[in-house]
């Protein structure tokens, strides 16, 4: 199921391309990163060099790739775009390092998922600007082969750090965690895109649109779509607080941007754990859900808003949550 609030890339979201941010400066919130990146990006205009190798990292749809396509911009390279499950052999990864031009950027989405294999290869481009390729195999005359690549810059993305090998890790300059956005940052962002699409937001709608965003700008985007369909069929193209109150709640997106599947995930530990502690695999296996998707999408924003704890002995539902979903605490039951 396809759900509103999901950070990550769906079918529908083809119209982000046209909502990108160009520059830096185009850039909402990250201001410690973004402050990081300016300083780097001018250290290597000075010195006429390619910018340091750089790993973002962070939940879907906080702006990674809106990040690598910037840094091209800014340094004035060609951006090439690739993901690590699409990289299979060493081949593969050899065949787009060739076609680079000097200052290109090479960005690597989900770069935890490389194999073994294409990751070794990966450490000499990175690291000398050259691959070892093995020529001659079919005449038995085999042997390795030393290519040149012309200086670049490699940006890889992903939402598990954690995954990521520590030789892979070390040998990128520049590592940064993506943060959620906070509500002005996010009310700026829907702002900026109702200008892009020519549509007028009103501020209480832009905030409202936000505050229900999970702190993500693709679900910002995302909803502020859905919301301007509500306006233009009930509402004379109008965007204001009510019609997008009520558009939101049809999506059924509650006011701190949970929807119907953490709802079902939270109150399936209340109700059938006591609220917990319980085990990861235990919670997937009552709500029909893989352990992993609940690991990747329903829990982060979870825990970033205090929702639940994850303790040694599994995961805790908090008074935060049962106070949103207004039901008695266990605790105070037995009271
Ligand atoms: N700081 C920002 N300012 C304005 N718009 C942003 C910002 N960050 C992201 N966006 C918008 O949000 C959308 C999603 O961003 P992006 O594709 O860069 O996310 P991502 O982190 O790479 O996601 P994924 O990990 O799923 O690839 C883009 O359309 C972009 O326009």
């Amino acid at each position: 199921m396809e759900r509103e609030v999901d950070g990550n890339l769906q079918e529908n979201d083809s119209f982000e391309k046209t909502l990108r941010p160009a520059s830096l400066d185009e850039y909402i919130g990250q201001k410690e990163l973004k402050s990081n990146l300016k300083i780097f990006i001018e250290a290597a205009r000075q010195r006429e060099e390619t910018l340091d190798h750089a790993l973002f990292y962070g939940p879907p749809g906080l702006g990674k790739t809106t990040l690598a396509y910037i840094l091209s911009n800014e340094m004035k390279g060609n951006l090439k775009t690739t993901s690590g499950p699409s990289i299979e052999k060493g081949g593969d990864l050899a065949a787009i390092l060739t076609t680079l031009e000097p200052g290109d950027v090479l960005f690597i989405d989900e770069i935890h998922r490389l194999s073994k294999q294409v990751e070794e290869i990966l450490y000499s481009a990175m690291e000398d600007f050259c691959i070892d390729i093995m020529v001659g195999k079919e005449s038995g005359n085999a042997h390795s082969l030393r290519l040149a690549l012309p200086p670049f810059t490699l940006v890889g993305a992903t939402t598990r750090a954690g995954d990521l090998s520590a030789p892979l890790r070390d040998r990128f300059g520049i590592v940064s965690q993506l943060q959620y956005y906070d509500i002005e940052e996010l009310k700026c962002i829907i702002q900026r895109t109702a200008r892009v699409m020519n549509t007028n937001i009103d501020a209480q709608a832009a905030s409202e649109i936000a505050l229900r965003s999970r702190g993500t700008p693709r679900v910002a985007n995302r909803l502020f779509r859905r919301v301007r369909d509500f306006a233009q069929v009930l509402n004379n193209g109008i965007i204001d607080l009510k019609v997008t109150q009520n558009a939101l709640d049809c999506l059924h997106v509650d006011s701190l941007g949970l929807d119907l599947v953490d709802h079902k995930y939270l109150m399936g530990i209340i109700e059938r754990f006591k609220g917990g502690p319980v085990g990861l695999e235990a919670i997937a296996a009552s709500i029909g859900e893989e352990a992993t998707t609940l690991e990747d999408v329903y829990e982060p924003y979870l825990l970033q808003i205090g929702f639940i704890n994850r303790t040694p002995r599994g995961r805790i539902v908090t008074q935060k949550a049962y106070d949103h979903l207004k039901i008695l605490h266990q605790v105070d039951l037995f009271e």
